[in-house]
């Protein structure tokens, strides 16, 4: 297949394309799902308005063309949509597709990691925020300990996946984590990255004060450990990595608040409901749900999202004042997928 490569207004390529498989969740992290918002009353959206698996091959399809080479999935909980399996044998399967992965809370990761591998997966990114049960509980809000997470990933690795472990870092809430989060995965020789605390949606309360900047995370690490800067595996990678000293175990972190990366944002994003997003902040999106629905032919769809990518201006993160943190309207992160 003759892929193309299309640029935004600052020569960006179309590379990469994050899908949001469901805006539900087994967890209520008090920084994305807060139960006070996402309470037993919060109506999430209705099986006829979330995209087909039809609909996201299709959509896939399209934008494998338009240069996109590598695809995520992601939610909500993307483990929690019905048939997540046969979906990924259907994507792991299209010409042009260089990687998938799938970044998720792991809680049914142990039991789906040889289905899900055995379906073509190649990577997966399990979210965990501490190692010890009581920090993890108070944010998950939702009674899971770690056990089972950290046995999902070592089953994960067992399968042959690749695993990596993310790790939001809050102040006031799990900095005292960021070390023995370190020599946990350290020991296990799997990445942790950490991410800095970030201004999506309008329910997560953020406040710059409450971030732990890389710098800082980097500081506390270095009196226990010696870093190396590792160089980026492509383009537009999201995470600056580092090993440890004499290993090949790395650590990473994602910087979007202390040192944003937009300059080299390659990523689109279509969220449960088919809208088409070209920022994790964006304000609206482009429904492509209804497009798909109105029997637009492939080259019409092809054209409409060439043209949105090519008047893209989107660098939320290098713009970021308090006043855009707070009055900016949002997308919450649990319906676009982070
Ligand atoms: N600000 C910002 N954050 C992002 C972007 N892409 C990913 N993130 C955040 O980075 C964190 C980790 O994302 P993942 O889902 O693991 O994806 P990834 O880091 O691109 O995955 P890899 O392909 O393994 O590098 C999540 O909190 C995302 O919300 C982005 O374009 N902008
Ligand atoms: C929205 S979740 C969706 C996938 C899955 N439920 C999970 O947690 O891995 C994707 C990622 O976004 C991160 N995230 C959510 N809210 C965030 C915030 N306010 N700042 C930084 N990262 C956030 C999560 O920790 C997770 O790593
Ligand atoms: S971060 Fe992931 S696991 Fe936590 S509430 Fe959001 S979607 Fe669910
Ligand atoms: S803030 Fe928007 S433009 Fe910047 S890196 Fe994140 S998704 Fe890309």
């Amino acid at each position: 297949m003759q892929q193309s490569v299309i640029t935004d207004k600052f020569g960006r390529a179309l590379q990469d394309l994050r899908i949001s498989v469901t805006d539900r969740c087994n967890f209520r992290c008090r920084y994305c799902m807060p139960r006070e918002i996402f309470g037993k009353d919060f109506v999430f959206l209705p099986k006829e308005h979330l995209l087909s698996f039809e609909e996201i091959e299709r959509l896939a399809k399209i934008f494998l063309k338009l240069g996109v080479r590598k695809i995520r999935l992601t939610g909500g909980e993307p483990l929690l949509r019905k048939g997540i399996v046969s979906l990924i044998e259907r994507l792991a399967a299209l010409e042009g597709l260089q990687d998938i992965g799938l970044t998720t809370n792991a809680v049914l990761l142990g039991k789906m990691s040889d289905d899900l591998k055995a379906a073509g997966l190649k990577r997966v990114n399990v979210s965990l925020d501490a190692i010890e049960d009581e920090t993890f509980m108070q944010i998950n809000d939702s009674n899971y300990r770690t056990q089972p997470v950290i046995n999902s990933i070592i089953k994960a690795k067992k399968a042959g996946l690749e695993v990596k472990v993310n790790m939001v870092v809050k102040k006031g809430m799990n900095d005292h984590q960021v070390v023995p989060m370190a020599a946990f995965f350290k020991d296990l020789s799997i990445t942790l990255r950490y991410i800095e605390f970030m201004d999506v949606g309008q329910t997560n309360g953020w406040d710059f004060k409450h971030v732990l900047t890389k710098k800082e995370i980097f500081d506390m690490l270095s009196e226990h450990y010696s870093l190396e800067p590792v160089d980026p595996s492509y383009f537009g990678e999201v995470a600056k990595r580092y090993r440890y000293q004499g290993t090949n175990t790395e650590v990473g972190f994602i910087t979007s608040v202390s040192e944003s990366f937009c300059s080299s944002c390659t990523r689109a994003r279509i969220a449960a409901d088919g809208n088409f997003y070209t920022c994790l902040f964006a304000g609206e999106g482009f429904n492509l749900k209804d497009l798909l629905r109105s029997g637009i032919s492939d080259e019409q769809m092809e054209e409409t999202i060439v043209s949105r990518w090519k008047y893209r201006e989107d660098r939320y993160s290098d713009e970021r004042t308090e006043e855009t943190a707070r009055n900016r309207k949002k997308i919450e992160m649990s319906y676009i997928g982070g």
